[in-house]
């Protein structure tokens, strides 16, 4: 028997990450290939995005995918938020050539409170919730504080995005498969102060530490590479990341869907105090996912140079609280 449609609503669906994004949803890459979706697409109440969209939706159409089994266009996120099993916030401002991500607070901010609002008010009361849109953390931040009634393990920050990018890079440096790298983790905050941390990543069993073995290259040119490479795509294709974001949110969900089988994956959840992150702090942890649920990666020991990078982010993001809490 076909299983019963889930609603996945889009927020941002005629950016360009929906664009890369949604196509995939909805042929069964995000929820598995047995699994219909309802999507239900937020963008802004202006004639030109709407008309965008409806632009989008028409491709949606046109694909004829058996998966998709309803598709709506809202201005409003207490319609588009209505009764949805997932949420991805990516409706916001990119950040441009010689900004930082934190610089989008300001004109970004305001939409995860309404957004919060509304998911609280009318999301079905198990939504998982993606926040893609930047800064992500602190979004994820004021999104959860502004639903009271859903549970605070709802909300999530995408840092896939940097878990991948710094997988690819320990490829290049081995010249092992990305495929082989198992528990890697980037600590912290979706800014270039996260910690990208490989110190107990194994390729087939074996210490990718022990075989790169170099802590020069580890502190000189891989956790700078990993930690701004969203400025370098801006730099070199005059527009942010969107493909590779979209992948990263799609890999997020599914993960959190469906399960990691015990592997470890990177994802922005509220802190309940471990490694001596405050409570409800959105950050970077390892976890592995089952049953629908992610669990923490618990007990992994902390050296003096990972204390002082974990320092540095979770600084970050507590300057970035403290300029929200008129927001909460
Ligand atoms: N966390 C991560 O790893 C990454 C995050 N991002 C962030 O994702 C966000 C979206 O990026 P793009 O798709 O490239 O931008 P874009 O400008 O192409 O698209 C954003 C879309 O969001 C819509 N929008 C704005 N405010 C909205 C609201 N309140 N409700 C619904 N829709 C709204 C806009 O009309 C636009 O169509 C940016 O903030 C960007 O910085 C981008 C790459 C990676
Ligand atoms: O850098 C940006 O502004 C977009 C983004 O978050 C990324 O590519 O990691």
């Amino acid at each position: 028997m076909s299983k019963k449609p889930v609603r996945v609503a889009v927020t941002g669906a005629a950016g360009q990450i929906g664009y890369a994004l949604l196509f995939r949803i909805a042929s069964g890459e995000m929820l598995g290939k047995d699994q219909p979706v309802i999507l239900q697409l937020l963008e802004i109440p202006d004639e030109k995005a709407q008309k965008a969209l409806k632009g989008v939706m028409m491709e949606l159409d046109d694909c004829a995918f058996p998966l998709l089994a309803g598709m709506e266009a809202h201005g409003d996120p207490m319609t588009a938020f209505k009764d949805a099993d997932y949420a991805l916030l990516v409706g916001s401002r990119p950040r441009g050539p010689g900004m930082e991500r934190a610089e989008l607070l300001a004109v970004n901010g305001a939409i995860f409170t309404a957004q919060g609002k509304a998911l609280n008010a009318v999301a079905s009361r198990n939504v998982k919730v993606l926040v893609v849109g930047n800064p992500a953390n602190t979004n994820a931040y004021i999104a959860m504080k502004s639903a009271p009634d859903l549970p605070r393990k709802n909300f999530t920050a995408m840092l896939r995005l940097d878990h991948n990018r710094a997988a690819s890079q320990i490829a290049a440096k081995t010249g092992k498969a990305v495929a082989d790298i198992e528990k890697l983790v980037v600590w912290g905050n979706h800014s270039p102060t996260m910690y990208a941390d490989y110190r107990f990543a194994t390729i087939k069993g074996d210490s990718v530490a022990k075989m790169i073995n170099d802590q020069e290259w580890n502190a000189n040119t891989f956790l700078p590479t990993v930690g701004k490479r969203g400025a370098a795509i801006i730099e070199a294709r005059g527009l942010s990341s969107a493909a590779s974001a979209a992948n990263a949110a799609i890999d997020h969900m599914r993960d959190w869907a469906l399960g990691t089988n015990g592997k470890w994956v990177t994802m922005g959840i509220p802190s309940d105090g471990q490694y001596g992150i405050p409570k409800d702090t959105m950050f970077g942890f390892p976890v592995t996912c089952e049953n629908g649920e992610y669990k923490l990666v618990e007990g992994l020991e902390i050296d003096a140079f990972s204390q002082e990078r974990i320092n540095k982010t979770l600084e970050e993001l507590q300057g970035e609280q403290a300029g929200v809490a008129h927001l909460i």
